[in-house]
């Protein structure tokens, strides 16, 4: 799972073909993210996504809930690929 853990914070970058499939990941990620309660840090510019995980209420750690959800990012992302 090619996530990179630095600043007590897991990262990922994504690119896609064009804004229109970045912002429908953003939108699947958007209702995983609900469905756990627990949301991601990022950013979007055209075609690419950047990802931060941590957990506020750990004190801005990286915990099990960033783990699964960086685990269900990549799930949607597979789709995408
Ligand atoms: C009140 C709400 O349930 C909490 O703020 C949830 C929401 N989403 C969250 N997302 C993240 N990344 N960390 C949290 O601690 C967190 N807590």
């Amino acid at each position: 799972m090619p996530w990179k853990e630095k600043d007590n914070a897991l990262h990922r970058d994504f690119t896609f073909a064009d804004f229109r499939q970045a912002f429908a990941f953003m939108t699947e990620v958007a209702f995983a993210a609900e469905k756990m309660d627990h949301h991601p840090d990022w950013s979007n510019v055209y075609n690419r996504v950047s990802i931060k995980l941590n957990t506020h209420d750990a004190g801005n750690t990286v915990t099990d809930r960033d783990r699964k959800l960086a685990e269900r990012i990549d799930g949607i992302f597979a789709r995408y690929a």
